[in-house]
Parts: C-alpha cells; sequence; structure tokens
C-alpha cells in the first residue's frame, strides 16, 4: 500500500536525478528543477538503497533522470541494482547514446525510456539543444523501439521554434510506433513574466482542441489526468499524450511523484526548490533503515500541489 501526502495523493513514483552533468545545452533545460549544480553524486549503492527502502512504502516505479543519466559510467550497474525493487522501471533521456545502450539497459532491466525530440529539423534541432547530434538520436530511437518500448518521444513546444512540427512529428510517432508527448514549457511563478518565457511560451490548449476533434479514441492516465488522443494518420493510429502543467491545478491534485536530487536529497516538487530533505548526508553518517524511512515520509508529509 502506498502512502498519501496530507493532500490525499498516493506517492507511487520515485524520479532519481542521477546525474547533473549532459553533453547537450538545451537552452531551456530545467534539470529536473535542481536549481544549483551538484558534484556529489550518490553511489549506485546508494541509490539501491535508498529505492529499496522507498519501495517498502509503496513506491514501485522509478524513472531516472538527470542531467543526463547515460553519461554515468556506471548506468548498467545502477539499472541492474534498482530493478529487483521496481515493477516500471524507465529512463529519460536525450537519446545520443541509446544507439549502443538501448540493448545493453534492457538487458540490464530498464524497462522503457522517454527520449527528447523536439524537432526533426537539423537546424532547428541544433537550435534547441546546441548540438548537431539529430542523426545519432534518431538511430538511438529506432534502436530503442526494438528494446524498450513503449518509447515516447518528448516534444517541448516552443513559439518561434517548433510549434509548426507538432503534426510532422505527430506522422513520425505513428511511422516509428512511438507514442508523442506535447510538453508546454514550464516554469515556476516567479518565472512566468520574464522576456524568455514569454518569447517561447506556446499553449497547448488551442491543440488539445484539435487533437480532440480528430481523435478516434481519448483515454485520461490517472497520473496528473493526462489525456491520451489516438490520432488517425496516413502510417497509423498515432497515440499524443499532452502535458500541460502551468496553472493546472487538475495535472498537480492528481501528482504521485516524489523526486530524488543527484546529490541525494528529496524533493517534493520540480518547481519548488524550499523543499529539498537531505537523506545522502544522513546516510553516508550511518544513518539505519528506520531512520531513512523516518526521512522519507518527512518529505512525503512536506509534498503539497503547486498550483492549488
Ligand atoms: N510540473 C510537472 N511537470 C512534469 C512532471 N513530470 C513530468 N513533467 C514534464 O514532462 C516532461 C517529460 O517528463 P518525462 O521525464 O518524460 O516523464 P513523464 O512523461 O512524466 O513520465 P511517464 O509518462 O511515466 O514516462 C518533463 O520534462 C516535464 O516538463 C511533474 O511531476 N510535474
Ligand atoms: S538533454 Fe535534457 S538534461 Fe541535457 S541539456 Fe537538454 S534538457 Fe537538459
Ligand atoms: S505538484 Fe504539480 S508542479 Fe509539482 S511536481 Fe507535482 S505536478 Fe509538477
Amino acid at each position: 500500500m502506498p502512502l498519501y501526502d496530507r493532500f490525499g495523493r498516493p506517492v507511487t513514483n520515485l524520479r532519481i536525478s542521477l546525474t547533473q552533468e549532459c553533453n547537450f545545452r538545451c537552452f531551456f533545460c530545467h534539470r529536473e528543477g535542481q536549481r544549483f549544480l551538484a558534484k556529489n553524486e550518490m553511489t549506485p549503492e546508494e541509490i539501491e538503497r535508498i529505492v529499496r527502502i522507498a519501495s517498502r512504502l509503496g513506491i514501485r516505479k522509478v524513472k531516472l533522470t538527470g542531467g543526463e543519466p547515460t553519461v554515468r559510467e556506471d548506468i548498467l550497474e545502477i539499472v541492474r541494482r534498482i530493478k529487483p525493487y521496481v515493477i516500471d522501471l524507465s529512463m529519460t533521456t536525450n537519446g545520443s547514446r541509446l544507439k549502443e545502450l538501448a540493448k545493453p539497459l534492457a538487458k540490464a532491466g530498464l524497462n522503457r525510456v522517454n527520449v527528447s525530440l523536439h524537432s526533426l529539423k537539423p537546424e532547428v534541432y541544433k537550435k534547441i539543444t546546441g548540438v548537431d547530434a539529430l542523426n545519432d538520436v534518431l538511430e538511438g530511437i529506432e534502436e530503442a523501439v526494438k528494446y524498450l518500448s513503449p518509447v515516447k518521444l518528448n516534444m517541448t513546444v516552443m513559439k518561434g521554434l517548433n510549434e509548426g512540427e507538432i503534426w510532422d512529428m505527430i506522422d513520425f510517432s505513428a511511422k516509428t510506433g512511438t507514442i508523442l508527448q506535447l510538453i508546454e514549457l514550464e516554469a515556476p511563478r516567479e518565472m512566468t513574466e520574464t522576456a524568455f518565457f514569454r518569447k517561447y511560451f506556446y499553449p497547448l490548449k488551442p491543440v488539445e482542441r484539435e487533437l480532440e476533434r480528430k481523435a478516434v479514441e481519448i483515454r485520461e492516465r490517472t497520473m496528473h489526468r493526462r489525456r491520451k488522443y489516438f490520432i488517425p494518420t496516413d502510417y497509423g493510429v498515432a497515440e499524443v499524450e499532452v502535458v500541460r502543467a502551468m496553472h493546472n491545478t487538475v495535472f498537480c491534485a492528481n501528482c504521485t511523484r516524489l523526486r530524488v536530487t543527484s546529490d541525494g536529497k528529496f524533493k517534493t516538487c520540480l518547481l519548488r526548490n524550499d523543499d529539498l530533505i537531505d537523506f545522502l548526508s544522513a546516510m553516508r553518517n550511518g544513518a539505519s533503515d528506520a531512520e531513512l524511512v523516518d526521512i522519507l515520509k518527512r518529505a512525503i508529509f512536506m509534498r503539497e500541489p503547486y498550483w492549488k
């Protein structure tokens, strides 16, 4: 049985940032909301221990994130160590190393991947990510579909950059047998009035209306109450999920996630930074499992919906 927070939300997912390092330089990167660069990374043993403890409290879904998780040399060991405690073990990646890693990751126990793919145009891709890696990523996706299905493609939609590619991307996802996630740019409250946010924010509500009109079927996930649209294309039916978090009270009311920063702190919300609870120091100072359970429970108690 999972634990519930004060707002009646079960906590069933752990999103673990393995590193803040990344081989890309996306200009809008939020690094899982971790504002300060941390070099102090958890070891595979420490990651395994916190996953084992969380699994005892009903947290059986784990997502590995970053930075870029595959830049860690010990990524296969990490996956191998935590898989025994996890039902759904997934990773969010930029896809640049998937061509060589998809098969070994699957063998180590990874179930699925989400790959960032913001554009199919090499020049736009480079403008967004800072690297000329579109071909590598496309090859990585092809490999991932063989071993880590279902593969989700994450497209953060930004005004003036890639909003004109949404329908091409829907075709591409049908063609490749992947699921497309259209993601609205998001930021904490204090940043929503910045020139940067105003410049790139592209609201997805109108796109959702169009998807609604074209869909042959619509399903709703319990997680965030996100809607998934089944859209007919020339290549078969595409599955399109919309991630629209900004000012979305329903999204937050159905959030079941707890985050772990790369330097071993629980983080209760992507958009908050006043909510960090250090467990790694306690672990390194000899804390017992029972003490770590208490720290985890404290983090769950602190959780609250960001948009209320
Ligand atoms: N505000 C908010 N945004 C989120 C949250 N989870 C994911 N997102 C957004 O969705 C993007 C893609 O998330 P992913 O890491 O692919 O994970 P996911 O799609 O949520 O997870 P699965 O569907 O279970 O694979 C992130 O970069 C965020 O912008 C969340 O809990 N809160
Ligand atoms: S690939 Fe991901 S972690 Fe790396 S810079 Fe881009 S958004 Fe950030
Ligand atoms: S409370 Fe809302 S903003 Fe915070 S992590 Fe959950 S869904 Fe995201």
